[in-house]
């Protein structure tokens, strides 16, 4: 745990990854932009991360399909945090390494702790957040998890036919959430090395870590059952319902708290957490620091 040399007070960057065209779900109805509880799914994933006070920027990762209307929505919100909307890849894991390298082109430091999370989860709790916030102090890498309570199966093809491979104990099952959260230096060299294996198509980053720095030790945060991935049709009911909840019959519209004046003082990008700048400094510094990623994403 060489990590405790590792500075505390640096960029807190969430990166929104919603460039996934739904296949599962229904691709002429990008499941992003589904409304629940009257709010779009990727507006509720976005105002997480506006909400909590450590995260300093946030990026937001799309495909041509999504962009304009997701543009239309942060620029109605307001977001303050918001520093850039990138294009992704035709894999979730092409568009973290967009937003890797978007980072990388924009300068940001080793250390900075980068939390990746999926739009499609729009309920991540702020605890959830937190803890990967702080686990990054101890560790190089954490992710968000929910213990399973249903024993899992590791299967494999045999004689043509799906067996079961090998039977974990429940206890140390666990099923990935978002975010997933590294240093900087730790997520880009992992993806380095994956980069050289192009038969590999990791579904999540811990993945990432895991199979290509063995080494690195993932920390596991408390994730909720709440923090559900809207995958398929079959899951709005249950967003609903998560929404009613957290809005308590309210009318869905963003809170008060997301209202953010022009000149309101907003926690922002910086070396610190705990910098404030006014918006249209924080959006003065998002163009000063990002114009060599923003000629980037538009390739
Ligand atoms: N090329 C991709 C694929 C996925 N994602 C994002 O990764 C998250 C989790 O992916 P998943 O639920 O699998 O979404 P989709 O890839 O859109 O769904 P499907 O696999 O059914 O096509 C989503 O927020 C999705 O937008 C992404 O940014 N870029
Ligand atoms: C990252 C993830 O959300 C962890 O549960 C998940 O792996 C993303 O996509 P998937 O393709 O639906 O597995």
């Amino acid at each position: 745990m060489s990590q405790s040399k590792r500075a505390t007070n640096v960029p807190v960057v969430a990166v929104v990854l919603a460039a996934g065209f739904g296949t599962r779900f229904d691709p002429n109805n990008p499941k992003q932009l589904v409304s629940v509880g009257g709010k779009p799914i990727v507006c509720w994933s976005i105002e997480a991360f506006e909400e909590n006070p450590r995260v300093t920027d946030i990026i937001v990762v799309v495909n041509p399909t999504v962009r304009a209307t997701v543009e239309e929505l942060i620029e109605q919100a307001g977001y303050p945090k918001v520093r850039m909307i990138i294009n992704g890849g035709a894999e979730r894991v092409d568009s973290t390494a967009a937003a890797l390298g978007a980072l990388a082109d924009a300068g940001i430091p080793a250390d900075a702790k980068i939390l990746i999370h999926d739009a499609v989860r729009p309920f991540v709790e702020q605890r959830s957040i937190d803890g990967c916030i702080d686990a990054l102090d101890e560790l190089d890498a954490a992710t968000v998890a929910f213990a399973s309570t249903d024993t899992v199966l590791l299967t494999e093809f045999r004689d043509g036919r799906k067996v079961v491979r090998q039977v974990p104990d429940r206890p140390h099952t666990f099923r990935a959430q978002t975010p997933q959260a590294f240093r900087f230096d730790t997520i880009r060299h992992a993806y380095e090395l994956a980069s050289a294996d192009p038969s590999f198509h990791p579904t999540d980053d811990t993945r990432v870590v895991v199979d290509y720095l063995p080494d690195a030790a993932v920390a596991v945060v408390d994730g909720s059952e709440t923090n559900l991935k809207i995958t398929t049709l079959a899951d709005i009911p249950t967003a609903e319902r998560i929404a009613a909840a957290r809005l308590g019959g309210g009318t869905g519209e963003p809170s008060a708290r997301m209202a953010i004046g022009p000149g309101d003082p907003v926690e922002s990008f910086g070396p610190s957490e705990h910098s404030t700048m006014t918006r249209e400094e924080a959006k003065a510094r998002m163009h000063a620091i990002f114009a060599e990623a923003a000629r980037g994403m538009r390739r």
